[in-house]
Formats: structure tokens, C-alpha cells, sequence
């Protein structure tokens, strides 16, 4: 019988903590009865890092289909990139490439079954612009590389706190009102709704949708957008049937028992919600990427290159993406009776 597929692990930005919290990580695989993962890049970059921690973990380079069975012993590697030559906080030419090979063979064993689901490590976004990577970061790629068309993504940090879309996400807050249009809105939380249903289990999503404005435009006297573009979005999806509330005003919908009345908030930019969910949760949010046929998550930090290999950093938001991964995937797989 065929070994039963684990999660695909990129090692994202080997200069920065992503080989740290993969090994914090495998160590903690009995006490916290993690899923199987390999982790795919150098498996160099790991032994180095290890001996640098100190810290007793075996790395075994495998195919992905032995990584379950070696996963027990061995922090499994499967190759992938160049030889990195970067040092921890010193990301350098080998960054990138090794980087992006990463996300391609991840994304490319997930497509043929031969991984559960994909898990991505922090990469730099400005070490990849460098290097020519025309996508603003993981979640447009992965829609790349998705198919054919590529499916709209949408970027969710959930945490059991909190979940939060920004409908706009990495673009210049000056571009934002120009953005934000209906269609941009009422795609978002289709897709949200849709996931939330069939990924997590929600019957009935919740969706609460932020002004744009201070007070959600103050009836069109703070700025015309929330009336204009997201009051027309917010009814167009409840005459779809979709149950969204909106636009409300977003310094006052993340106190608890506001946070009691929905099941995910869309905002219409990326601090506006990123920032509430990271203070909640930092250590236990989420990245995941709604709209993709199939799943992906990541840890809700970044590279934080200050902290690669001084064995300060916190293995835990990776350690709750790898646990949501597997939860997620295993009910894609029972819902396409896989
Ligand atoms: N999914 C991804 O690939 C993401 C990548 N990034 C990238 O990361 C780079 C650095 O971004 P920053 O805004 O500085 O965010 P950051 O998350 O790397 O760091 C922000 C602060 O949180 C601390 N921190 C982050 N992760 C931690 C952990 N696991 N344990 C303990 N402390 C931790 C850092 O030391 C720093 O003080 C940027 O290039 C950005 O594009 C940022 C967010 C997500
Ligand atoms: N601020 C979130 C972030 O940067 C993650 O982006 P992505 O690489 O997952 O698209």
C-alpha cells in the first residue's frame, strides 16, 4: 500500500528564521501530534542551522513519498533550489532562487498528489523583487501556478480569535480608494464564504465588511467610497444570499463581543485588519490562502532576519499552520472522497 502523502514544507528565505521554527517544530512533532511534514529546500541550510541552535535534529534528504515514514526519526528534506550560501539575517544571491524552487516544487508535488497540502516559510518580499519575481508575494504566485486561469486568491489570517481578508493586500495605501471597487468586494467575499462553508465547516458564514472611512464614511460626509462602492457590494451579496453586514466602521468591530457577531472580517486594506488579528494572536495566527485548488497556509510573521539563528524565535504560528493545513486537507480529501 502506498505511504499516506504528508504536508509539503517550503523553507522560504534561508537567511531568515524559516529553518529556525522548522526545526523548533519537528521537535515538538509527539507532545503536540503534528501531521507529517518534509520540509523542501537546501538540507544543508537546515544542518547548519541546527548545529548553529544546537539543537539535536537529524535531517534525512528523501523523496516526499518516504517523508512520513522517516518523519518519526529524521526531519525529512526534500531537494530542491540551488546550494544556499546566505548566512542566518544575511540574505544574498542564493536567497531567491533557492526561495521560489521551493514554492514551484511544493506547489508541483500538491498538483500530482504526492503532498497533502502546502506550507509555506516567510520569504522576503524585497529579496525577491530584486531578483525579478513579478508577483507582489506567495498568494498571487501560488494562483500563477495554480492552472490555468489563475483562480482569483484571497489572503485570510485566521486565528480562533479571529479572521480577517484584507480586500486589497499589498499595495500602496494610496492606491487603495482606486482599488476598492464592487467587483473587488463582492468576488472577496464570495470566495470567503464559499471556503468558510466548504473548507472549515461553517453552514453559515458571517461576514462583516469594513468602511474605508473613519466611521464607515460618517453618511458620506468622511469620504464617499463606503457609500458608493461597498454599501452597493455589501447588498448585492445579500441579495445573493450571502450574509454580509456593511460597510461598519473598523476601529470599533474587533472588541470581543463585536468579534462575537461574525465569522470572518473583510477590511478594505492590509494593516487595517492584519494589525488587529497580530495583536490578538500573533502566536497562534494563520496565514491561509482562500480561492486555491488546494491548501495552502503559513505562519502570520515575516523573515524577521534579526532573529535567524539566535534560537529566539517562536516556532508556534508555523506550528498552527501545519496543524490547519492538515485539518483543512483532510477535509478536502473526504469531501472528494480521496
Ligand atoms: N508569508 C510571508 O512570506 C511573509 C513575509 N514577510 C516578509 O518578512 C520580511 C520582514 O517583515 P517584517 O514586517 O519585519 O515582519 P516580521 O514578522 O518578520 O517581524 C516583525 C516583528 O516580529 C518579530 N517576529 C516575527 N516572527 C517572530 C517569531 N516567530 N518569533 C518571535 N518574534 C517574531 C520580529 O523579530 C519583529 O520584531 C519582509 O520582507 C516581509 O515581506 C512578512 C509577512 C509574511
Ligand atoms: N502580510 C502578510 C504577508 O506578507 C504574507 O503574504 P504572502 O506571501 O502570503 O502573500
Amino acid at each position: 500500500m502506498a505511504p499516506p502523502p504528508a504536508l509539503a514544507l517550503t523553507l522560504g528565505e534561508p537567511a531568515g528564521i524559516g529553518p529556525d521554527i522548522t526545526l523548533a517544530a519537528w521537535l515538538t512533532r509527539q507532545q503536540r501530534s503534528l501531521p507529517a511534514f518534509f520540509a523542501i529546500g537546501d538540507a544543508a541550510v537546515l544542518r547548519r542551522r541546527a548545529a548553529a541552535l544546537g539543537l539535536d535534529v537529524p535531517v534525512r534528504a528523501c523523496a516526499p513519498e518516504e517523508a512520513a515514514a522517516v518523519f518519526a526519526s529524521a526531519l525529512p528534506v526534500v531537494s530542491a533550489g540551488p546550494a544556499v550560501t546566505a548566512a542566518p539575517g544575511h540574505p544574498d544571491e542564493t536567497s531567491a532562487p533557492s526561495a521560489r524552487a521551493a514554492i514551484d516544487d511544493a506547489v508541483a508535488l500538491v498538483k500530482a498528489g504526492r503532498a497533502t497540502a502546502v506550507v509555506t516559510n516567510p520569504i522576503s518580499k524585497a529579496v525577491l523583487y530584486a531578483d525579478g519575481f513579478a508577483f507582489p508575494g506567495h498568494t498571487e504566485y501560488l494562483a500563477h501556478l495554480a492552472g490555468t486561469p489563475a483562480p482569483r486568491p484571497v489572503m485570510m489570517i485566521w486565528s480562533p480569535e479571529l479572521a480577517v481578508i484584507p480586500a486589497t493586500i499589498h499595495v500602496p495605501l494610496a492606491d487603495v480608494p482606486r482599488l476598492l471597487t464592487r467587483e473587488l468586494i463582492i468576488e472577496t467575499a464570495r470566495i470567503t464564504a464559499h471556503d468558510l462553508r466548504h473548507r472549515f465547516g461553517i453552514e453559515a458564514p458571517r461576514l462583516a465588511i469594513c468602511g474605508l472611512n473613519p466611521h464607515a464614511g460618517e453618511e458620506g460626509t468622511l469620504g464617499r467610497e463606503d457609500e458608493e462602492v461597498t454599501r452597493p457590494a455589501v447588498e448585492a451579496l445579500r441579495q445573493e444570499g450571502i450574509d454580509a453586514r456593511g460597510p461598519l466602521p473598523a476601529d470599533t468591530l474587533f472588541h470581543a463581543a463585536a468579534r462575537a457577531t461574525y465569522d470572518a472580517a473583510i477590511g478594505a486594506y492590509h494593516d487595517q485588519v492584519l494589525a488587529p488579528a497580530k495583536a490578538l494572536a500573533f502566536d497562534r495566527a494563520v496565514n491561509v490562502t482562500l480561492g486555491l485548488p488546494f491548501v495552502r497556509t503559513s505562519p502570520d510573521h515575516g523573515t524577521a532576519f534579526a532573529l535567524a539563528g539566535t534560537g529566539r524565535a517562536d516556532p508556534s504560528s508555523l506550528i498552527e499552520a501545519l496543524r490547519l493545513a492538515h485539518r483543512l486537507s483532510a477535509r478536502d480529501a473526504a469531501r472528494s472522497g480521496r
